[in-house]
């Protein structure tokens, strides 16, 4: 397959790279490579995609599966997890100080303790990723499990046990260090417990030790809590953040600052902004679940790609900054027919830690009531950071003060989260 290419800005004399993984290309002008392959790259064409040269056929290769391959250095030495740099953070108390203080959060979960008191008599509960062990001791406190293994990889478990004992609790909970989908349990549970969720729902990728721990250690029948999860998405406006970050060059102190605009795009609006907070009018439309997730049938591998479509109509005219995004996870009672419990992160509920994530356009557009927004997201693992991703949108903004019908233009944008 020999592809040519038009000279183009973003041409570089050939770089080598190593690649860091396989990749088989889809569509005639995507270069296939398997891990290890060194790739001469012609052109980084945009942050996602290169131009590049393999045995003498050239294609197009994502920029994430490749790493500079400077000769001697050892890219494997790298742990894709990161986990001494993951399980290091949650070692100390700053982190689980934040989710603890997070109210909205935290009383969920006690909440669904309480809801389910008298179901949970004699059951068996595994609480993965316990950090201080909130949940295994409110499990213990609130109802009467026979046993509950409460899981923590990070440095934080030995401090567990202590709370476990300060507070009574160490006839039912039995504190494991170590990450759950290595450790052996003593018997299957009746129930599987976690806060796994992450930025935008999924950073960290943690849920994917909760899908192993499940096929491994939930008896058939067993409970998922939270059983199920959606991400929400909603055009917004962001016309504070927007002044911050890219009008402020327009007149600093009498200047004219524009030259810098670029700069702030690329610096500003590249990346994803955690933490977030959305005014409910800043929603341009109603917010739709894009991503569903049912803890009982997701499967590691359907992870590495999550696709959601969306089409929004403009309720209100206004300024189309970008998308926000916020998640909601449910519980399911153990009582046949009882009280689904939600955990709601958006901007109507009470607010919690994550708050919401902010993904904005490159240039903001006018909208007006009546136009509509259609598209796709796709949530993109990273297939060497394990627990990254990048999200893409797609999307077109049909007006309806035009008449013709094809006046949209399909746009779309890349956010890696963070690598
Ligand atoms: N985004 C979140 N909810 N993060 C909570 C993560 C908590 O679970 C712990 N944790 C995360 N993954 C694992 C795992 N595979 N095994 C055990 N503990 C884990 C982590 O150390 C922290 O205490």
């Amino acid at each position: 397959m020999q592809t040519e290419r038009e000279e183009e800005e973003g041409d570089v004399s050939p770089e080598e790279f190593v690649g860091l993984s396989d990749f088989t290309g889809s569509g005639s002008d995507q270069l296939s490579f398997s891990s290890g392959d060194r790739l001469l790259v012609h052109a980084k064409t945009s942050c996602e995609w290169w131009w590049a040269e393999l045995h003498g056929v050239f294609g197009y290769v994502p920029a994430g599966y490749l790493h500079r391959g400077a000769d001697g250095d050892d890219i494997s030495a790298e742990d894709p997890w990161q986990d001494e740099e993951y399980f290091g953070s949650y070692g100390t108390l700053r982190l689980h100080l934040e989710m603890l203080s997070d109210k909205s959060r935290t009383e969920t979960y006690r909440q669904v303790i309480l809801n389910n008191s008298s179901c949970l008599r004699g059951k068996v509960l595994m609480d993965l990723g316990c950090g201080t062990g909130i949940i295994s001791l409110f499990c213990a406190r609130l109802a009467q499990p026979s046993a509950v293994y409460a899981v923590e990889a990070s440095s934080m478990a030995e401090y567990t046990r202590q709370l476990v004992k300060q507070n009574g609790c160490e006839a039912v909970v039995t504190v494991l260090q170590g990450r759950a989908e290595e450790l052996e349990l003593p018997e299957q549970v009746d129930v599987l417990v976690s806060e796994w969720m992450g930025n935008c729902l999924l950073f960290e990728f943690m849920v994917e030790s909760v899908l192993l721990a499940r096929d491994r250690w939930l008896r058939k029948g067993g409970v998922m809590w939270p059983s199920s999860a959606a991400l929400t998405l909603v055009p917004c406006q962001a016309h504070s953040y927007y002044t911050e970050k890219m009008a402020f060059w327009e007149r600093p102190y009498g200047l004219d600052f524009t030259p810098l605009q670029p700069l702030a795009q690329q610096e500003f609006f590249t990346k994803p902004k955690f933490s977030h907070v959305i005014q409910p009018d800043d929603c341009l439309a109603t917010p739709c679940h894009v991503i569903s997730l049912d803890m009982y049938t997701l499967q590691v591998e359907d992870l590495e790609e999550m696709k959601g479509k969306f089409h929004f109509h403009l309720e209100k005219s206004g300024t189309f900054h970008g998308f926000t995004a916020w998640f909601a996870v449910h519980f399911e009672s153990l009582e046949t027919g009882g009280e689904t419990v939600e955990l709601n992160t958006g901007p109507s509920s009470e607010q919690t830690h994550w708050k919401q994530t902010l993904f904005m356009l490159d240039r903001p557009v006018c909208v007006h009531a009546g136009d509509s927004i259609t598209g796709t997201i796709v949530l993109r693992r990273n297939p060497i950071w394990r627990r990254h991703m990048t999200v893409t949108l797609q999307w077109s903004v049909n007006s309806s003060s035009t008449e013709e019908t094809d006046n949209c233009q399909v746009e779309t944008k890349s956010f890696p989260m963070w690598r």
